[in-house]
């Protein structure tokens, strides 16, 4: 049997980096967080599960197939790696994935019912095709399931019926999920929609 290709330097660094950059605004507590980056021919370079995602190394990155299976025999791919394949599968322009617990999308999670609207942020222009803050955003919230095969068939059902992209999704007490072309892209959204939780969150606070 051949070996599988090597995975690409510049895809360990942007998930490295993605790390760290999350760690320092505390949204990777423990072993919390997933990142990945589409590879060409139908692969994905995906954190390994169970590493504290602000101290990757190269090790930490590992390739799966399109439907999670890794190439290397044994080796234990994010617990969430079907939630990553669902997005590159739904979204060809797809090129990175992120995932993140921070304590605004945790929070607000909780207080919701199927999504949080976003209204009225100028930072809703950092989301593709929003030239204006004068637009409303629906961000789609899931019950949260350890059983990641049937939350992906939860996301996909909702997906099915939704006329607009959204820019990511949150799952109920647990983290957030946004992707874009490239890693950076994929941060700078995160970051975002993070910034509009944070604001929400202390709205909230203050009724
Ligand atoms: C620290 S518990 C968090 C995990 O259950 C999970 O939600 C998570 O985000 C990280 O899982 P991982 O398998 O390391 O990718
Ligand atoms: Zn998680």
């Amino acid at each position: 049997m051949s070996l599988p290709a090597p995975i690409p330097d510049a895809a360990i660094q942007a998930i490295i980096g993605a790390g760290r950059r999350m760690d320092r605004f505390h949204w990777v507590p423990a072993t919390a967080g997933n990142f990945s980056v589409r590879l060409p021919g139908g692969r994905v370079a995906v954190t390994r599960s169970g590493r504290h995602k602000g101290f990757l190394d190269t090790d930490s990155v590992m390739a799966v197939d399109l439907e999670g299976r890794p190439e290397e025999a044994g080796a234990r791919p994010s617990a969430e790696t079907l939630l990553h394949c669902g997005i590159y599968r739904r979204f060809p322009e797809a090129g990175a994935v992120l995932h993140g617990h921070s304590v605004p999308n945790t929070v607000l999670s909780r207080l919701v019912g199927e999504e949080i609207a976003l209204s009225g942020y100028e930072l809703l222009k950092a989301f593709p095709g929003l030239p204006t803050h004068d637009a409303t955003v629906a961000v789609p919230v899931f019950d949260n399931d350890q059983d990641i095969a049937r939350l992906q068939a939860a996301v996909d059902s909702r997906w099915q019926g939704m006329s607009v992209i959204p820019p990511g999704y949150l799952i109920r007490g647990h983290g957030v999920y946004v992707w874009a072309r490239d890693m950076d892209a994929a941060l700078a959204r995160l970051e975002a929609l993070e910034f509009m939780l944070e604001c929400e969150l202390q709205e909230r606070r203050s009724r």
